[in-house]
């Protein structure tokens, strides 16, 4: 079984837990009294010719079966006010219990606390997750290619258009962003992380961003440390970074943004 498949596992154990709390009709009365959605797609530059600089997703992740322990987070709220004030345009919030440590009590915490889009991070496989993400304040999800077949790529996406939300479509192989493109996805990432092994390879970016229409927002998830990754990145065709590590465990999590979009916007100035 790989990490993914592991992880998978668990998130549909936890998931028919919360079902049995909150029942799939409960949770369409609270997206129905919920407010609309913030426009995710927007944020990350929309149309490929108002895009100008480099924008920031900044993650919320206390833990990761790759690296364990990163940063206790008592706060998430105050750490995604952090992120907001220094200039990221989406927040992530990782709401994986088993692996990650997360939850939806962060996603509401970030929620009441900043104005930005906010990017349920989570191994949606149930369209329950999908009405959960909503309810609980989510204005973009995640779909990992790898983890859904092309139905489930194309329902899920189809049902977060209805609810006015948008998709982060993830990637890690050709094929996958032919996937990804085929079920008219707007905005698709490249996830450097190997999910089955959880190698990090910084270069496969620049090799797969050139199949991704340019219509696209094109999102390099994961391995930035330095701004040196950000510019890599910046070069080769990004329009978005995906920051989990190096915020949580910089004392300066603002100052860390700045620099990284400051890297972002002057290798777009060489790349234009
Ligand atoms: O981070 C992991 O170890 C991991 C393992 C298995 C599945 C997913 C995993 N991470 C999710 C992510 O994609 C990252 O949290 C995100 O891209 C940020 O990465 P980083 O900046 O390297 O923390």
């Amino acid at each position: 079984m790989t990490v993914l498949d592991d992880i998978i596992v668990g998130v549909k154990e936890d998931m028919e837990a919360r079902r049995r709390l909150v029942s799939p009709v409960e949770l369409k009365d609270r997206v129905a009294a919920a407010a609309p959605a913030r426009d995710a797609w927007a944020a990350l530059g929309g149309p490929s010719a108002t895009r100008e600089d480099l924008k920031v997703i900044a993650e919320i992740k206390r833990r990761s079966p790759s690296k364990g322990d990163l940063a206790p987070i008592e706060d998430p709220a105050s750490l995604a006010a952090q992120y907001e004030d220094g200039g990221a345009s989406v927040i992530s919030v990782l709401t994986e219990q088993r692996r990650f440590g997360g939850s939806l009590a962060d996603l509401d915490a970030v929620r009441a606390t900043v104005n930005i889009p906010l990017l349920r991070k989570d191994f949606t496989v149930d369209e329950y997750q999908i009405w959960e993400a909503r309810a609980h304040g989510a204005d973009l999800i995640l779909l990992i290619v790898a983890a859904l077949s092309d139905a489930q790529l194309a329902d899920y996406s189809a049902l977060s258009r209805e609810l006015g939300m948008n998709v982060l479509v993830e990637t890690h192989t050709e094929q996958e962003i032919e996937r990804a493109v085929a079920a008219n996805a707007r905005i698709i990432g490249v996830n450097v992380r190997n999910l089955k092994t959880l190698d990090v390879d910084r270069s496969l970016f620049a090799s797969l961003a050139g199949l991704i229409p340019a219509e696209a927002v094109i999102v390099a998830e994961s391995g930035v440390r330095s701004a040196d990754d950000v510019s890599h990145y910046a070069a080769s065709g990004a329009n978005a970074i995906l920051v989990g590590e190096a915020l949580v465990s910089d004392a300066t999590p603002r100052e860390r943004i700045n620099e990284f979009k400051a890297a972002g916007a002057a290798a777009i100035a060489v790349r234009n």
